[in-house]
């Protein structure tokens, strides 16, 4: 059986393994039109910001390991075309340009996602940067020693990270998002009022509501025009999420609007010799039991791993993600899993949320921390739909307890009586999660009521 591979960051990195581990007899070959694989881009913000002390532990397989474990590993090498009729592909080595046109039996499509990049006047200045991979990486690295004043355009996950790591450095950062608050998708106001501040308190400049209209190359630098105001900067870097990276597969697959390739439970794509995982595909959100566009490296080594264990014959079904996820902003766990309010009320579920702080354990211990949850539910059938939490104390792991609870269709009656360990080391009889999920009891309690 041949088995091509296009990509291998996480996806391709875990498929490849999974296969030759299920299947140690198949031909598996991938192309990487990079020079690296497995590079975590979550560590991206840490090294800017000087906390990670050498890169190469960003890494977690190498071109070699996939080597020695039977794989035949392209790399500088681009997929060019697929042409699933004919079941080939068409590779150009990027070292020397030379093309060649390879069959297969079975095609991972691993090719991820790339960011976007909106047609705006001057967006192809060489002070506007992207930031998703390791070439990214080293080019921010060298760009932040010359540069003073950085502007980070898109204040979602990556724009928030980047934020904070740089003005740790020295730098003069502002933020610019087209919505009203940072990381709109993922968090409340109760919880972005704090952050925000947090981000003002390390001098960082808030530019919310405005929309990027062009960017003018100067020579002190880059002026970047909002429909608001007008920013003077060294570098700007662009992260106003990602797209997938399907356009060889287009037409000739099922496809989100968005280009994410469909997947059914076995991550077999709607060509049953074709599977796709990772930021090229699309996952199985929970919280709405609908498709959706996700990219986490979380989805993407699961699904990875699925490709293996299902490439010849359906085995192992894909539980679906709740989109848990979560970042360390200056001394803050800010975490969240399934639904926001106002994103489960843009779906037209029935939803209802409770907002509570409380602190983590009893004030008589030597300190604690308060801790800010928010907890969104179905009032009539009273499941679970998503939850944040933030805090000075780490409260990550609570963000992965609330995921198991959506993942299992868990009510807010099942949470609010669920066994949990109580020490007053670490909190109270009933443990914060407990506690919240009470307080929303007690929200449908007087909803009935009044
Ligand atoms: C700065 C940053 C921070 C992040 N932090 C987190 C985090 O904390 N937690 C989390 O869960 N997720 C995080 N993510 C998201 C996570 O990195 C992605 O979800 C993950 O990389 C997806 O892996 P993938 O293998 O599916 O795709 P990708 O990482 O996009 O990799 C796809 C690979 O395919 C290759 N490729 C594409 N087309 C071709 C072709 N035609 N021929 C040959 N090769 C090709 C590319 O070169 C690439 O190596 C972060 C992303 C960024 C950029
Ligand atoms: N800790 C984690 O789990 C992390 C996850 N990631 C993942 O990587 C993916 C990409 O991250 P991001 O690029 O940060 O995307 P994102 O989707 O998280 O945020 C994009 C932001 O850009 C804003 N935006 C969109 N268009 C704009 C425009 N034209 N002008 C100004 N602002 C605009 C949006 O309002 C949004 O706040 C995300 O899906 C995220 O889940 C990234 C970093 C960390």
């Amino acid at each position: 059986m041949k088995v091509t591979v296009v990509g291998c960051t996480h996806a391709g990195t875990f498929a490849i393994k999974q296969i030759l581990a299920e299947h140690p007899d198949a031909e598996v070959t991938v192309y990487e039109r990079n020079d690296v694989i497995s590079f975590l881009s979550c560590g991206i913000a840490l090294y800017l910001g000087g906390k990670v002390a050498d890169p190469q532990g960003l890494f977690y397989s190498s071109p070699e390991e996939l080597q020695k474990l039977g794989a035949n590993v392209q790399m500088n090498h681009n997929v060019l075309a697929i042409d699933p009729d004919q079941k080939t592909v068409t590779v150009e080595d990027l070292t020397n340009h030379a093309q060649t046109t390879e069959s297969y039996d079975k095609l991972v499509m691993t090719s991820g996602s790339w960011p976007i990049v909106p047609k705006i006047p001057g967006i192809d200045s060489d002070r506007v940067k992207l930031c998703k991979n390791w070439a990214h990486a080293q080019a921010l690295i060298e760009d932040a020693k010359e540069a003073k004043r950085i502007t980070v355009i898109g204040a979602g996950y990556i724009g928030a990270e980047l934020a904070e790591a740089y003005s740790t450095t020295g730098h003069d950062v502002t933020l610019i998002d087209a919505m009203a608050r940072v990381m709109p998708k993922y968090f409340d106001a109760d919880f972005t009022d704090v952050i925000e501040q947090d981000y003002r308190d390390h001098g960082v400049q808030l530019a919310l509501g405005e929309t990027v209209e062009s960017f003018t190359d100067s020579a002190t630098g880059l002026t970047i025009k909002t429909d608001k105001n007008s920013y003077e900067t060294d570098l700007a870097i662009l992260c106003i999420g990602f797209r997938p990276n399907t356009d060889l597969l287009k037409g000739k697959v099922d496809m989100a609007p968005n280009g994410a390739i469909i997947t059914d439970d076995y991550m077999r794509s709607s060509n049953p010799d074709i599977f796709a995982a990772g930021d090229s595909a699309a996952v199985h959100y929970n919280p709405t039991h609908q498709n959706a566009y996700i990219p986490l490296a979380t989805n993407a080594v699961r699904q990875g791993i699925l490709v293996g264990k299902n490439l010849v014959k359906p085995t192992v079904k894909y539980m679906g993600t709740q989109s848990s996820s979560g970042l360390a902003l200056y001394d803050r766990t800010i975490v969240s899993t399934g639904l926001t309010l106002a994103a489960a009320k843009q779906q037209g579920l029935n939803a209802e949320q409770v907002i509570v702080e409380d602190n983590y354990r009893p004030e008589f211990m030597p300190s604690t921390e308060p801790v800010l949850m928010s907890l969104v539910f179905d009032p009539d059938t009273h499941r679970i739909l998503g939850g944040a939490l933030m805090s000075k104390y780490d409260v990550s792991q609570s963000a992965n307890t609330l995921s198991v609870c959506i993942q299992n269709e868990n009510t807010i009656d099942d949470l609010a009586m669920v066994d949990m360990l109580f020490q007053p080391n670490f909190d109270r009889p009933f443990n914060y999660l407990n506690i919240l999920a009470q307080a929303a009891q007690a929200k449908v309690a007087q909803s009935v009521n009044a």
